[in-house]
């Protein structure tokens, strides 16, 4: 049976979109979970993990203005074999920045503004999918922007796991309901795919569609690198990365990490500014050391996540015939277990 994953307000009310007659510990509270299809509305004080019976309901980051339900495909059967072993406490995080936009192209500020790939952004993608294909991906995160949610979808096409990545739509009740799944194997060989804006890109404001070289023969080159890597300076009416990484970061605390301390593996594919903010929190690193950090696109960057601490292994190296290598015993019982699986 599915477990329903909830979304929560702390301090506030909980809406659970059960689909058994069962019970529910939230908090200091049983509460008795409404048939299928039902709300169901309780209070309690915070987040972490509550349990009925033997089902654990992750209750992860509340969204602040509404409650909702993302359904059960962010919680993978145990029944999972190849997968269930890796829910220990050491787990994946992927970052990948999109592959080369069109704008990329024609070296303009793009920002917030959603443009989707080149035909070589989509060849990144590709490439990009296939180094980190003997790596689990239990859920991914992608911004609110066609080319990372392009590129997310691209790179798993090269998974060995061959887990069908779904774009979970929350924006309202019909759109749930109309996205409802109605079979427990089709879930199990599901990955959720989650969005927010809050991993977009920075926002460039009035650069945005501007030629980079143009600025700087506009503004001067010194002008144009302060707006486009000090730390806390914005480009005209738009965000600094220091503004970008209230976001970014919090977002990455609030909704992301609860679901690696959970077990998770994750692959967040975003942006070059809203990942080198994210990075910055993961490697500890000063706002003068984050100024030199560049991201190519379509790389994926691979931390180990274990005992609460980010253990960053660098870029996956596409898998070769003769090459065993992997980053962790656990990463490479994961591969044997793909192995076995695919022979
Ligand atoms: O938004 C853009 O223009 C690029 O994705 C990132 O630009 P930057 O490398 O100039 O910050």
């Amino acid at each position: 049976m599915a477990n329903a994953m909830l979304q929560q307000t702390v301090g506030g009310t909980l809406q659970l979109l059960s689909n058994s007659g069962t019970h529910c510990n939230v908090g200091n509270r049983s509460v008795r979970l409404l048939p299928k299809g039902f709300k169901l509305e309780v209070e309690f004080s915070k987040r972490g993990i509550y349990s009925s019976g033997k089902r654990k309901f992750n209750v992860i980051q509340a969204s602040t203005s509404q409650t909702s339900v993302v359904g059960p495909l962010l919680a993978p059967s145990s029944s999972d074999t190849v997968d269930s072993h890796m829910k220990s406490n050491e787990v994946a995080l992927i970052l990948i920045r999109h592959g080369e936009s069109l704008w990329n192209e024609k070296n303009l500020f793009t920002g917030c503004v959603d443009v989707p790939l080149t035909n070589k952004g989509v060849e990144e993608a590709i490439e990009g999918g296939h180094r980190i294909s003997n790596i689990p991906v239990d859920m991914i995160y992608t911004s609110s922007l066609i080319r990372a949610q392009m590129t997310a979808m691209l790179a798993m096409t090269q998974h060995r796991r061959k887990k069908v990545p779904i774009i979970l739509h929350n924006e309202d009740e019909r759109a749930r309901a109309w996205s409802k799944i109605y079979s427990e194997d089709t879930i199990e060989q599901s990955i959720p795919v989650i969005t927010s804006w809050k991993l977009n890109e920075r926002m460039y404001g009035e650069l945005q569609g501007l030629n980079k070289q143009e600025t700087a023969d506009k503004f001067g080159h010194e002008k144009v690198h302060e707006w486009r890597r000090s730390y806390d300076i914005p480009p005209p009416n738009g965000e600094s990365l220091e503004m970008c990484a209230q976001r970014a970061v919090a977002y990455f605390r609030d909704n992301i990490e609860p679901q690696l301390l959970s077990g998770k593996n994750i692959l967040i594919s975003a942006h070059g500014n809203s990942l080198r903010s994210i990075i910055m929190y993961l490697d500890k690193l000063t706002s003068q050391e984050v100024i030199t950090l560049e991201l190519s696109t379509g790389i994926p960057m691979l931390y180990i996540f274990k005992e609460g601490k980010f253990i960053r292994r660098g870029s996956p190296v596409a898998p070769t015939e003769a090459g065993v290598y992997a980053y962790t015993r656990r990463l490479a019982q994961y591969r044997q277990k793909l192995d076995d699986m695919l022979t």
